[in-house]
């Protein structure tokens, strides 16, 4: 008996991710009531897919809704690693499908060309943001701000929206938002999974050092953790 009512029960991540839905959805309510557009920035990776699932589905006017990225892998539109192609693929599909998404791509070779143009184009969008979606690596990188990365030292102390960045952990050049233009924002949440990324965050919370976690540079935002094993 218990077991199968266990069975029906909802998955602890498909949980989180209607939670985060909702959460996000009511704060683009409730500034859509207050402003003409608003604006949502979400991360890329692996563990925002049902979330973006849940949020497309929402009813809200989302012709006035502007949507872009925290960072994004120097790649075409098309390729498997861009998380433009996911946002296209899983949120901005259905009711969702009338928001306008900012990429963060040029047609320049590298980021660090492209970078000045893709922060002219955020420029225009509605700061603050009525929300950052963040997600986080188990080296405790948040957007593209990586621990191993010459450019973090930048990306979180300057007041340009982009900064183009090379860490050796990662296969790409990447583009990110730096810490001063993702703090522009009226609520911040951190979307994790997985006992790992628990004890990454635990670890981050109990020290200080930016450059050794760089999502502590978040922790005090306020930032609310949406967590499921
Ligand atoms: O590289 C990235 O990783 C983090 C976390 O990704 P996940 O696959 O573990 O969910 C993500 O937040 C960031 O935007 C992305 O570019």
């Amino acid at each position: 008996m218990s077991s199968s009512r266990s069975s029906h029960a909802p998955q602890p991540r498909e949980q989180l991710a209607a939670q985060l839905a909702e959460s996000v959805a009511s704060a683009l309510a409730v500034d859509l009531t207050n402003q003409e557009r608003a604006l949502l920035v979400v991360s890329g990776g692996s563990t925002p897919v049902p979330f973006f699932t849940r949020l497309a589905a929402v009813d809200l006017p989302w012709e006035r809704v502007d949507v872009t990225l925290a960072d994004e892998r120097w790649v075409n539109g098309e390729h498997p690693d861009s998380n433009a192609r996911l946002v296209r693929q899983h949120l901005l599909q259905g009711l969702a499908a009338a928001a306008r998404f900012h990429p963060l791509t040029t047609a320049h070779g590298t980021p660090e060309e492209g970078a000045a143009e893709v922060a002219e184009r955020l420029a225009g969008l509605s700061w603050p943001a009525s929300a950052v979606i963040l997600g986080m690596g188990g080296d405790g990188h948040t957007a593209s701000l990586f621990p191993d990365s010459g450019e973090l030292g930048l990306a979180l102390s300057t007041d340009e929206a982009t900064v183009a960045v090379r860490a050796s952990s990662v296969p790409q050049p990447r583009i990110t938002l730096s810490a001063g233009w993702l703090h522009k924002a009226r609520r911040h949440m951190l979307h994790i999974v997985g006992d790992d990324k628990r004890a990454v965050l635990a670890r981050a919370m109990g020290g200080d050092d930016v450059r050794e976690l760089p999502i502590r540079a978040f922790l005090s935002c306020p930032l609310a953790v949406y967590w499921a094993p």
